[in-house]
């Protein structure tokens, strides 16, 4: 066998995306010959335990880290300054310390301050993942097909960036350098906004059911349905991206507000042209994403 990636990854916070990582390096040891596990929630340590997805879990951050080679932050982004503290001055020299987070501004914010000049911090968030959380949701084939965004600091070097690039090769993502406020601004657009319209509109029709005593979610068809699936995401993850990526977000979401109004008008006026040419863009970018391999 080849010499693998890294020799000791820990997974800190082996939810969705962590455990998913965990179970790829299982299927592939040319990534790690060892992993461990790290979570705060004791009852998630034991479960991995009991799952059998990493080599070694542990019940501590200080012990999770000190030997590895790449420690990966898998938590939701309001918690990263505080692991971050808890885990670099026991980090080995020369470490890698890395991210999945869905918001990068201020996941960089968080973290850099505390970095010492021997530990090397590769931003990155895989493009992938489901309504679900915790480690009974992750998958192998989880990041397959996907993008993983990488988004690198001054203090970043070369050597660590490539090592996350084939990091993420070898989890079956295709991999992009972005600057960091592209990253916010085009997550804010395909990710966050989505989200934030998805849960607006359950709360909507759930307040009206309740206002007009009438069944409306009774009657729910599959475009709403299919909102619902959306909405049913972690509060804990979203509470976190929203406040994280605010200002992006706001940005998008009045952009949004001047489109939704302008087609308001369009179907106030009977504009037939307006109402179609805007229905013709949205097929139009399902299909290309139909093309690219990016819906199943
Ligand atoms: N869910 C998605 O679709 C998705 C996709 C891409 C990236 N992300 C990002 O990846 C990260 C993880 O998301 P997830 O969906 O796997 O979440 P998850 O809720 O499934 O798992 C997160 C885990 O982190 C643990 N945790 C929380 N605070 C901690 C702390 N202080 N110390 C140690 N462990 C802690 C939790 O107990 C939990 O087990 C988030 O930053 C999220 O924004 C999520
Ligand atoms: O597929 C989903 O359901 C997701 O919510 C995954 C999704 C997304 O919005 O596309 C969610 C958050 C991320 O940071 C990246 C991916």
């Amino acid at each position: 066998m080849n010499t693998p990636l890294f020799h000791r990854v820990t997974v800190i916070g082996p939810g969705l995306i962590g455990s998913s990582i965990l179970r790829r390096i299982q299927k592939d040891r040319s990534i790690a010959t060892h992993t461990v596990a790290y979570d705060n929630n004791p009852d998630v340590c034991k479960h991995v335990q009991e799952l059998q997805i990493a080599d070694e879990v542990c019940f501590d951050p200080k012990t999770a880290v000190e030997n590895a080679d790449c420690v990966i932050l898998s938590i939701p982004v309001g918690a990263m300054e505080e692991v971050t503290k808890q885990i670099v001055p026991y980090m080995k020299k020369g470490a890698i310390l890395t991210d999945t987070g869905s918001t990068k501004a201020s996941v960089i914010a968080a973290i850099e301050p505390h970095l010492t000049p021997d530990i090397v911090f590769v931003p990155a968030h895989p493009m992938a993942g489901t309504e679900f959380s915790g480690p009974d949701a992750g998958f192998d084939t989880l990041f397959e097909n996907r993008w993983c965004l990488i988004t690198p600091i001054p203090s970043t070097t070369q050597e660590a960036t490539d090592k996350i690039i084939a990091f993420w090769k070898a989890m079956g993502s295709n991999t992009r350098i972005l600057s960091i406020q592209h990253h916010d601004k085009v997550c804010a657009i395909v990710s966050h906004l989505p989200h934030l319209i998805a849960f607006t509109i359950c709360n909507t029709a759930d307040s009206l059911e309740e206002e007009t005593r009438s069944e409306v979610l009774d009657y729910a068809a599959s475009g709403f349905r299919d909102f619902t699936r959306v909405a049913s995401s972690d509060p804990t993850m979203w509470r976190d991206v929203f406040i994280n990526n605010r200002e992006a977000i706001l940005e998008m979401l009045a952009r949004f507000t001047e489109d939704a109004q302008a087609m308001a008008k369009a179907i106030r006026w009977k504009d037939e042209e307006y109402i179609t040419e805007t229905i013709q863009k949205g097929r139009r970018i399902r299909k290309s994403l139909i093309e690219n391999k990016q819906v199943q």
